[in-house]
């Protein structure tokens, strides 16, 4: 049975030793939540939620079962809402308007905020049609950029040479590992700002979450991520910052190393190690 500090050192050695610490250039603010809460009927699901998520960063939410999680995540692309009980309040500022008003055009969001879920969901279409729907539906019609945005799409999903000979066949032929960065590629399609992903990994093998974890590393050059995982080394190898959340609150959110390395709450440090959750 290991001990506490030897867990921790063990989440800090699984960062590539090789990786160099490049000073901090600032980057801009994707979302900024002050004081949400939620409830689905009765149940105070987020209480008094503050966090900021920024651009060309992964931030992980991680915490025991229940915790709030996905319910954050889908707030922040108003999916919740498909909840009839859901109450809400407090803000989240998107790129300077309050996305919970309801004067704010939810579809505006939508085409700006990709999902990934935690079982891939390709559409029962070709591979090609899964890509090509969302910019379709955008009214792009021109074969030739359809052409483009699939190849493109796929090639930053790090599928392209696997798929770029069966574009025909069923998304359902494909591996799990294969159907979840097709949807991701699906995402790119509509060059989204931010992908949301909801325990992308948790349906995988090693080697396909070891190339999700690549892959969005990749993306974050472009993108905003936000990941809700389970799975703390994967906290800890491939974000920036972590929020960790109990019971519907925020306990701690920080740099990852900080979090994973240094928790200022006892909590957050008992989380990590295994000793709760
Ligand atoms: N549709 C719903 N209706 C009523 N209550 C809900 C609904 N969805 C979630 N909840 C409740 O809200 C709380 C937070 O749930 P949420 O799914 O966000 O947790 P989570 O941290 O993502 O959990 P997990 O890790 O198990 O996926 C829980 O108490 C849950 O029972």
């Amino acid at each position: 049975m290991s001990t506490v500090m030897e867990k921790q050192i063990n989440l800090k050695l699984v960062r590539n030793p090789n990786e160099r610490y490049e000073p901090e250039v600032p980057k801009e603010v994707v979302y900024d939540t002050k004081g949400l809460n939620l409830w689905y009927g009765e149940t105070h699901a987020l209480k008094n939620i503050n966090m900021d998520i920024k651009e060309k960063e992964v931030t992980a939410i991680i915490g025991p079962s229940g915790c709030g999680k996905s319910t954050y995540l889908k707030t922040l692309n108003r999916m919740v809402e498909l909840v009839p009980i859901v109450k809400t309040s407090g803000q989240i500022t998107y790129k300077g308007k309050n996305i919970l008003d309801k004067s704010f055009r939810v579809e505006d969001l939508r085409t700006q905020v990709g999902m990934v879920f935690q079982k891939a969901n390709p559409f029962p279409k070709s591979i090609y049609e899964n890509i090509a729907y969302g910019p379709k539906i955008h009214g792009i019609k021109n074969k030739k950029v359809l052409d483009e945005i699939v190849e493109n799409s796929l090639r930053g999903a790090f599928i392209w040479d696997e798929l770029k000979d069966r574009l025909g066949d069923n998304a359902y032929g494909l591996s799990g590992g294969q159907q979840q960065r097709l949807c991701i590629a699906r995402c790119l399609a509509v060059e989204p700002n931010v992908i949301l992903m909801d325990e992308p990994t948790s349906a995988l093998d090693p080697k396909s979450t070891l190339r999700i974890e690549e892959l969005v590393q990749e993306l974050k050059k472009d993108y905003a991520i936000v990941i809700v995982t389970h799975n703390m080394q994967q906290a800890a190898r491939i974000s920036d910052k972590t929020a960790f959340f109990l019971n519907g609150e925020i306990i701690e959110y920080d740099k990852t190393d900080h979090i994973f390395n240094n928790p200022t709450d006892q909590r957050t440090g008992d989380y990590i190690s295994g000793r709760f959750g």
